[in-house]
């Protein structure tokens, strides 16, 4: 892993010493260097400039979503996804400019689009007929348009984990391709005088490390336009590939640059040009984890170790799958160091477990690291994505606080829950008065 050291060789982000962030403001803590968020977005923007294509870089908000990380996409000038009428709320709440947002969801309910409608989103990315059936309710008295995407399941299978394939043909999202229920879906649109279609969306799935997937959903995607082109005389403007670029968790990790996918889905948008009457649309793309993931980091302080004889010892931290869920959901793996000593060379390898009551709370099942001892703060990379967002009270453990470093300065953007925050949503129990006797069953009643 790359990482940034100062002068006493401790392990600094965004110029701020790791172990200073944890003294300042607690572990667990999540770590972004937005510096790094804002490179990645500013490259990701490069291939388009570069190729002359027009684009949108369209950050998929589910990887990490609070008011100030909407705040720095607003100020990199790119468009955000969100998937709910909270992440909505949450760039509302950011002052996000709402003709950049793409309303995405399998589900949406009609509270979820009277909100993105009432709020001017500018783009509802339409999943299934129930969506277009609310859509025709909700704007039928009304005078304007809204922008509307089709989502299609592609037929397309990304080489990942299960349950991050989203473009296959058994899935929940998006119209059936083969079934030519993305063609009755475009005809419907194509009548309806509230709503306007831009184009089509395909999102194949996420932590993706080849290429292929995307020439191919490109291709399958230009096609379909195509056809509604000849069929409706329908003149596409938005083809919107959706996300997924992968990025390194480990050594083992070997990815592309993110900027490489985009540079693929543009050779591939070019050498199909000539097949199409059609001036080129522009090219949407939806990364997430490829922005914000290296930018994170969680930081952990040391308590409880076990030494079995013959055995992985375990060594504890502070938080665990409650801050962290993709080791037990996914099989994912991390890297660690210890933040005053990240060059150090390993001692041993023990199982990084976290302090939740299950035995699945592992945060890295084989870590190398040098000898721990309690109170040592150890860095985790690459959290940046699904770790918060992600986050839960199981246990009722507080979510960790989050903090941007910038420029050598720190800044706190979520504080750490409460204990209080843990209950404010209970209500104490009034049980009634008069208690009924409990049922006898009959297996009760041969008992007596
Ligand atoms: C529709 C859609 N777009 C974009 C993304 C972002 O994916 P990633 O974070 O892998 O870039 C997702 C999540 O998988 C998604 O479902
Ligand atoms: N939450 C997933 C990625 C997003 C999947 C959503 N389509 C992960 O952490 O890998």
């Amino acid at each position: 892993m790359d990482f940034a050291t100062n002068h006493e060789g401790q392990l600094t982000i965004g110029g701020v010493a790791a172990s200073q962030l944890a003294r300042t403001f607690q572990t667990p803590l999540y770590v972004y260097d937005i510096g790094a968020i804002r490179q990645q977005i500013r490259a990701f923007k490069r291939v388009f400039e570069e190729a002359d294509v027009s684009y949108a870089v369209s950050y998929a908000s589910k990887a990490f979503a609070t008011i100030a990380m909407y705040e720095v996409a607003k100020s990199e000038g790119a468009h955000v996804d969100v998937v709910s009428g909270g992440e909505l709320y949450t760039a509302q709440a950011a002052d996000f400019p709402m003709a950049a947002v793409s309303f995405h969801g399998n589900n949406k309910s009609k509270a979820e689009l009277t909100q993105a409608l009432d709020a001017g989103v500018g783009t509802i990315i339409v999943d299934n007929f129930h969506e277009l059936d609310l859509l025709d309710d909700l704007l039928g008295d009304t005078v304007g348009q809204q922008d509307v995407l089709i989502r299609v399941a592609p037929g397309i299978s990304a080489h990942t984990h299960a349950y991050d394939q989203t473009g296959q043909t058994d899935s929940k999202f998006g119209f059936d391709l083969a079934s030519g229920q993305a063609d009755e879906a475009a005809k419907r649109i194509l009548a309806d005088d509230h709503l306007n279609l831009l184009g089509i969306h395909a999102h194949i799935g996420s932590q993706i490390f080849e290429v292929a997937g995307f020439e191919a959903v490109t291709q399958k995607l230009l096609h379909v336009l195509n056809n509604w082109h000849q069929q409706f005389g329908f003149i596409p403007k938005v083809l919107n590939v959706g996300g997924g670029f992968g990025i390194a968790y480990t050594k083992q990790d070997d990815p592309l640059p993110p900027e490489a996918f985009v540079k693929a889905i543009l050779a591939t948008l070019k050498s199909q040009s000539q097949t199409l009457n059609w001036p080129l649309p522009a090219i949407w793309i939806e990364p997430g984890r490829s922005i914000v993931g290296p930018a994170g980091y969680s930081l952990y302080t040391v308590g409880s170790r076990k030494d079995v004889p013959g055995l992985r010892p375990y060594v504890a931290v502070d938080g665990g799958m409650g801050d962290n869920i993709r080791p037990a959901l996914y099989q994912a793996t991390y890297t660690a160091v210890l933040a005053d000593q990240p060059n150090a060379a390993p001692a041993e390898h023990v199982h990084l477990v976290g302090k939740y009551c299950e035995s699945g709370d592992i945060l890295i099942d084989d870590a190398p690291l040098p000898t721990t001892t309690s109170g040592d703060v150890v860095v985790v990379f690459d959290t940046g994505a699904y770790g918060y967002s992600m986050a839960s009270n199981y246990n009722r453990n507080p979510r960790p606080a989050v903090v941007f470093v910038e420029n050598g300065q720190a800044q706190l953007v979520v504080t750490r829950e409460t204990d209080a925050d843990l209950i404010k949503n209970d209500l104490h129990y009034a049980a009634p008065t008069e208690q009924p006797a409990p049922a006898q069953t009959d297996a009760t009643a041969a008992t007596k």
